[in-house]
């Protein structure tokens, strides 16, 4: 499989020609060539969107008529899902369970921004000067930069190129140079749908050449960002040149907290879901379990024996619960925190190394991890390891609780578990994180917000609010009667 660049509306090898071997996770094997771009290939790509925001093209095209693109987007979304979910397994790793549900999630954020692009009309604002009228309206910001990360990559591409295109913007996306396949499968939808030329391209390359230039270069105006802390700080300080609006949607270290009045069995469940999912690659992964006093050694019993359980393999068997770590790098980088968890004295109860089974020698797996006798100020628990690693904490009252579970830089997702409801909603409303989850963990949808407190961003993703992220205010006053002033008379 060879993979082009799509720019102005041309499927495009990167002005060097070099190209850059994309690799199975399960195997190694190469799946992909893509073409490797670079700060040419940007600059090519910026000019491109640039020119068609200034002349109009889509920004000009009737709301509901860029609803109905948008629209047909995902509805090919729909018709090619399996073929999508195949890439997104063959480029992750993870389960072709997974990626056929991140595939419906895609398709729906597709269908509401597409019902959203239409729905503003502006406000008409009580003047309160005399002859006069006063609206405010939205228009889109312009040239949008966008940059996604490897752990999910359609579909953090798609809360992106959604409601940017919707809302009548121009983009160029750069995903993870890692994991391209299905960016470049929706570009060929979003041409099929009728994306007109120079509104919407990728650049495919590393981030420190394509990301960078995106970030730095002064014809892009905004600046869309999923992926690690110091990433999005570098990309923050690029954006000052040209005082870019500025995304950020980064990394989480997300506390669950558990009651001894929850429900056992399912707080179970959802704890190991929580933190084993994806085998943990997941931004807001409940990788910092807290578990009230009381309950915590028959908690820890049930859930290692469920942990020990889960079955590692090949995306593509129905058999598989979990896939390997994205990279050899990355799994190094798991390897580490482990070591740092033993050094700092908490306890390794399960895992913490490879997997021994001889079918996953290829593949970059990783053995669920669960560390107890943990604390608070443990570098393995306020650090993002991004893997299958989960930490365990005790508390005693409901004040123990809120106060460790905010005792962090991160502030992205949390979850409590209790029967008491009261409790629940108390413990929600005193956390400092974008989403909270009461007795669930996970959930999000096209409909609600998403994003970070604290350094795990700003800006929101998804919701009516991620439409408005890609659109300026601007209020427009009409004297009805105008009149000189005489002020300097
Ligand atoms: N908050 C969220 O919704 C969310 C969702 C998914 C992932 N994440 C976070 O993403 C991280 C994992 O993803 P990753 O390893 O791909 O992150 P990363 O920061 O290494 O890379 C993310 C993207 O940034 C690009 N990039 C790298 N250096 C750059 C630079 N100097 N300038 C511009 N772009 C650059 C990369 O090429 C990639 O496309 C985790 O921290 C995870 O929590 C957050
Ligand atoms: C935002 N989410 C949960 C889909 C992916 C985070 O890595």
């Amino acid at each position: 499989m060879h993979l082009n660049q799509f720019i102005n509306g041309k499927w495009v090898p990167s002005t060097t020609n070099q190209t850059r071997e994309i690799i199975n996770p399960f195997n190694q094997e190469i799946i992909a060539e893509a073409s490797e771009g670079n700060r040419e290939d940007a600059k090519l790509a910026i000019a491109a969107a640039r020119k068609a925001f200034d002349d109009g093209v889509w920004s000009s095209t009737p709301a509901t008529e860029r609803g109905a693109v948008v629209r047909t987007i995902g509805e090919l979304i729909v018709r090619d899902k399996e073929e999508l979910a195949k890439l997104e397994t063959l480029d992750t790793g993870k389960t072709i369970e997974e990626s056929r549900a991140d595939m419906d999630d895609i398709a729906q954020v597709f269908f509401y921004f597409a019902g959203l692009a239409d729905k503003d009309g502006g406000e008409i604002i009580e003047s309160p000067l005399p002859h006069s009228t006063s609206k405010v309206v939205r228009e889109p910001v312009g040239v949008c930069g966008q940059i996604t990360p490897w752990n999910y990559p359609l579909l953090q591409a798609a809360w992106k190129l959604a409601p940017a295109l919707a809302s009548g913007n121009t983009l160029i996306l750069k995903p993870s140079e890692i994991t391209p396949l299905t960016s470049v499968k929706v570009f060929e939808l979003m041409e099929e749908a009728g994306v007109p030329k120079g509104v919407a391209n990728l650049v495919l390359g590393a981030g420190s050449e394509v990301g960078a230039e995106l970030a730095e270069n002064t014809d892009v105006d905004l600046i869309s960002f999923t992926g690690g802390i110091e990433t999005g700080k570098t990309i923050m300080q690029a954006a000052s040149i040209n005082v870019k609006k500025v995304a950020l949607e980064l990394g989480g270290k997300n506390p669950n907290i558990v009651f001894a009045d929850a429900n056992f069995e399912v707080a179970i469940d959802q704890a190991l879901n929580a933190v084993f999912f994806h085998a943990g690659q997941v931004c807001s992964a409940g990788s910092r379990l807290l578990i009230e006093e009381s309950i915590h050694d028959e908690f820890v019993e049930a859930l290692v024996n469920r942990a020990k359980e889960i079955k590692l393999g090949n995306g593509f068997d129905a058999n598989t619960q979990s896939g390997p770590l994205i990279s050899a790098e990355h799994r190094e980088k798991v390897a580490q925190y482990v070591a740092i968890g033993k050094n700092e004295g908490a306890t390794l109860t399960l895992g913490g190394k490879q997997p021994d089974d001889a079918e996953l020698q290829q593949g970059f797996f990783f053995l669920p991890t669960i560390f107890t006798n943990c604390t608070e100020e443990m570098r393995i628990v306020q650090e993002e390891v991004f893997g299958p690693v989960l930490t365990i904490e005790t508390f005693s009252t409901k004040e123990e609780a809120i106060a460790k579970a905010n005792n962090t830089i991160y502030g992205l997702a949390g979850a409590v578990f209790t029967q008491d409801i009261d409790k629940g909603e108390e413990v929600a409303n005193k956390l400092r994180m974008g989403t909270v989850w009461i007795n669930d963990f996970h959930p999000y949808f096209a409909q609600a917000p998403w994003g970070g407190y604290k350094q795990s961003g700003f800006g929101r993703e998804l919701g009516k609010i991620g439409f408005e992220e890609y659109t300026e205010v601007k209020h427009i006053f009409r004297n009805t009667k105008p009149e000189a002033v005489n002020w300097f008379n």
